[in-house]
């Protein structure tokens, strides 16, 4: 790679009392890919992810964003630094609309009295803005702005928090088992939306055990074992099959990937 990381992690540990989560773990994400993060149950995935979306401090280790030191303390500092992550569990509250989920936590209030002292919604505003959006992405013909989040499909409500942090994501976007609840059509949809998000230009963390997704979207898989990155591998140049050996132990790396 020739570009500089937008995104790198250096020897990071996360201990949770005698279980060493992360040992030592390097993170590196480029300008506009796809980056797939896989590993077994238990490997650390969730810990790195947390530790670069500030939902964990690690114990030890460097972080650096478009070249400079960060250390969140929160996924609010991660959010406001320009990196946002879906979790799995979508974090959308079910009886507001979707205008209002694509703005939760970051309401845009009216000018004047009305915002600063009777906190007042600037809805018109908010509604514009998420139908902008959503457009965008292609997901306006399937939805009503005004529309509650709880009768949408899983796609849908997938659709939502993918659009809600593609259009507040200004570095990076982290995507935690975006398909595992979905069905076959519906996942198709989302991923054909990851791939949208990266063709608008920001790069992608995706977290999947799902290997058929993964290798149809990612352009390079970190491999995860044991708490550290074992491997970056190019899914042209291995099968899936390598990529289960790897990431299981059954095979070793060759020492192209290993430094990758
Ligand atoms: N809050 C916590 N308290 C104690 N141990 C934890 C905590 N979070 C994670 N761990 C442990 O850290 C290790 C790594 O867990 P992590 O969830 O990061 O793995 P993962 O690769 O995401 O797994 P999975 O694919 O099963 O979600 C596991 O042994 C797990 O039990």
């Amino acid at each position: 790679m020739t570009q500089e990381p937008i995104l790198t992690a250096r020897g990071l540990v996360k201990r949770y009392g005698r279980v060493t989560a992360l040992n030592s773990c390097d993170f590196d994400l480029y300008p506009g890919e796809i980056l797939a993060v896989i590993g077994d149950n238990g490997a650390g995935k969730s810990t790195l992810i947390k530790a670069i979306s500030g939902a964990v401090v690690p114990d030890e280790g460097i972080i650096e964003l478009d070249g400079k030191q960060v250390l969140f303390k929160s996924p609010i500092e991660a959010r406001e630094a320009g990196i946002e992550t879906v979790y799995q569990n979508l974090a959308l509250s079910p009886a507001l609309s979707i205008a209002d989920n694509m703005f939760l936590g970051r309401e845009i209030r009216k000018t004047g009295f009305l915002g600063d002292w009777l906190r007042m919604l600037d809805r018109p505003t908010m509604e514009k803005r998420a139908r902008d959006k959503l457009t965008e992405l292609g997901l306006m013909t399937i939805q009503n702005i005004s529309q509650a989040v709880e009768t949408l499909s899983g796609g849908q409500r997938q659709g939502v928090a993918v659009a809600r942090a593609a259009a507040f994501g200004s570095k990076m976007v982290i995507m935690d088992e975006p398909t595992a609840a979905l069905g076959v059509k519906e996942s198709r949809r989302v991923l054909e939306l990851i791939l949208d998000v990266k063709k608008r230009g920001l790069p992608i963390v995706l977290i999947s055990h799902n290997m058929p997704h993964v290798f149809e979207v990612a352009d390079r898989i970190h491999i995860h074992r044991l708490g550290r990155r074992l491997c970056v591998i190019d899914p042209k140049q291995y099968t899936m099959s390598d990529a289960v050996a790897f990431m299981t132990g059954a095979k070793l790396p060759p020492e192209a990937a290993l430094a990758a």
